[in-house]
């Protein structure tokens, strides 16, 4: 026999991902061993979206629904946001993270119950086995004390914590922040009605699930790696319906992991959102529609700024299998309050929030 028959076969090798759907083991599959998988992102133009022809609506979501139980990926082409508006968010933006760390940790979010504002490099660590993220944040919630926020008459106010968004000095950067948020709101409540057609449901099935949704906003810094091991942000799951990305710069760094558990990479497309499946979809469609894991690094060494939009339905929303979804060998699931579940998730990715801390003394998480 030859000697190198002898050695021990080499460790199969393995992606370890801690999402808040627990440990996920994915193996790294080459040659005759993997499986069929996507290994790039579909564009989908959503210029017809709100067309009075509802063939033409049906044609969109034939699309999204091919894309989103493919890879739970797609790039929205013709999404409707102006140029000018990304522009001035991106300026803003960058105004914001060049300030010192002492005005930026001003507003810093462990002085907010729900986590929102600045929070600094390596904070959150979704990733073990790094040291932590290397990004810097900035995140807004939908937050009722807010007057731009226009919630709706008769939300019970006393249901929300008052010290919930906090905001940088500049009036501009507010203004330009809340006319971003409501453009990307909008676009997300007409996609909501092209998922519905995607998953054979009534148009409207989703609209009164929205009327005050727990969404985010979060622009996000991602300086260039100081070391390889370094993680812009670690593999991960959204906690979302979905979410919308915006690579605001040309620098590349946002990758999707494939069924073979390649990382395929998600460049910057001028003009375009990147729309991933967030995990309150994946759960109703009982895995119809994928909530596919996926990282950033940055290792151009060039700063990176992108900003994700969190799209939920309202906290009071119960999540249960859509009827669509619902077959002999698939079980229609418990169904749990959408707020609770979000909560919890968010609570757990910031383990040294004072919130955190509370929650754990309390034995909720
Ligand atoms: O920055 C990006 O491109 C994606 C960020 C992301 O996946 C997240 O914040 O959940
Ligand atoms: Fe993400």
């Amino acid at each position: 026999m030859a000697p190198s028959a002898t050695l021990p076969e080499p460790e199969p090798e393995y992606i370890v991902v801690h999402g808040g759907k627990g440990t996920i083991r994915r193996a790294i599959l080459h040659g005759a061993n993997q499986k069929p998988t996507f290994s790039t992102i579909p564009q989908v133009d959503f210029s017809q979206m709100s067309s009075s022809s509802l063939k033409e609506r049906k044609a969109i979501a034939e699309q999204v629904g091919s894309a989103f139980r493919n890879s739970g990926f797609l790039y929205a082409v013709n999404h409707g946001i102006s140029r000018d508006l990304q522009d001035r968010l991106t300026r803003v933006i960058q105004e914001f993270f060049a300030l010192d760390e002492e005005e930026k940790m001003k507003i810093h979010v462990n002085k907010s119950e729900t986590v929102k504002g600045y929070e600094a490099l390596l904070e959150t660590k979704l990733d073990d086995k790094t040291r932590g993220d290397y990004k810097e944040a900035f995140a807004k919630g939908d937050d009722p004390y807010d007057e731009e926020q226009n919630a709706p008459p008769g939300l019970d106010m006393s249901r929300y914590p008052k010290n919930g968004n906090q905001w940088p000095a500049s009036p501009e950067f507010r203004k330009v922040f809340y006319e971003y948020n409501a453009a990307v709101q909008a676009f997300s409540k007409k996609l909501l009605r092209i998922v519905a057609l995607a998953l054979d449901l009534d148009e409207g099935f989703f609209d009164h699930m929205s009327d005050f949704p727990m969404a985010s906003l979060r622009a996000v810094h991602y300086p260039p790696q100081e070391t390889s091991a370094d993680v812009g942000i670690g593999a991960h799951a959204d906690f979302s319906w979905f979410t919308l990305v915006n690579q605001l710069t040309d620098t590349p760094g946002l990758e999707v992991l494939n069924h073979n558990g390649h990382w395929v990479a998600a460049p910057p497309i001028p003009n375009t959102l990147v729309v991933n499946v967030g995990d309150f979809l994946e759960m109703a469609s009982n895995g119809v529609f994928v909530s596919t894991i996926h990282r950033v690094i940055n290792k151009t060494g060039k700063e990176r700024l992108s900003i994700p939009y969190f799209f939920s339905p309202s906290a009071d929303v119960m999540i249960e299998t859509f009827p669509t979804c619902i077959t002999e060998e698939k079980k229609a699931m418990v169904p749990i309050r959408a707020g609770d579940w979000q909560r919890e998730r968010l609570l757990r990715a910031r383990y040294k929030h004072p919130s955190t801390i509370a929650a754990r003394a309390r034995g909720e998480i």
